[in-house]
């Protein structure tokens, strides 16, 4: 199993979209702006839903390699750092997904 991270994924892409390489898919992405890039991203979480659905383990490896990479870029662009994500996840780990839902304010 290898050591490679999420994190590692985030610092890869924090340089490749301050990079000059024209040959990065990361830079020209990014510099689309918000909307390509989080359309990219709905288009890549459709991908993987359906391979979920369809039962078909190796696409929804490969599909879920592309969601997390394109929600990665998302952060980026919206200048939400990783940690803050896990520092959020980490904060729910006390209670059950129920329990927060019937703690949430009504709407
Ligand atoms: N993990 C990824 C990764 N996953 C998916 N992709 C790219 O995401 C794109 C999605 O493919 P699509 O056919 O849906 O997109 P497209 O048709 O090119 O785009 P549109 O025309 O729809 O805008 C492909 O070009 C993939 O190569 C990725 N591109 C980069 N990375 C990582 O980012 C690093 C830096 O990449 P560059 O910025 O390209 O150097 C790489 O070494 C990888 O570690």
């Amino acid at each position: 199993m290898t050591q490679f991270s999420l994190t590692d994924l985030e610092a890869i892409i924090d340089k490749r979209a301050g990079s000059e390489d024209k040959k990065s898919y990361t830079r020209k992405l990014i510099g689309k702006g918000v909307g390509k890039c989080a359309q990219k991203m709905g288009e890549e979480a459709v991908e993987a839903v359906i391979a979920a659905v369809e039962g078909d383990k190796q696409e929804l490896t490969s599909e879920t390699a592309d969601l997390l990479y394109h929600l990665l870029v998302v952060l980026k662009i919206s200048n939400v750092p990783l940690s803050d994500v896990m520092d959020e996840l980490a904060s729910r780990t006390g209670q059950t997904g129920l329990e927060e839902k019937a703690s949430r304010p009504a709407d």
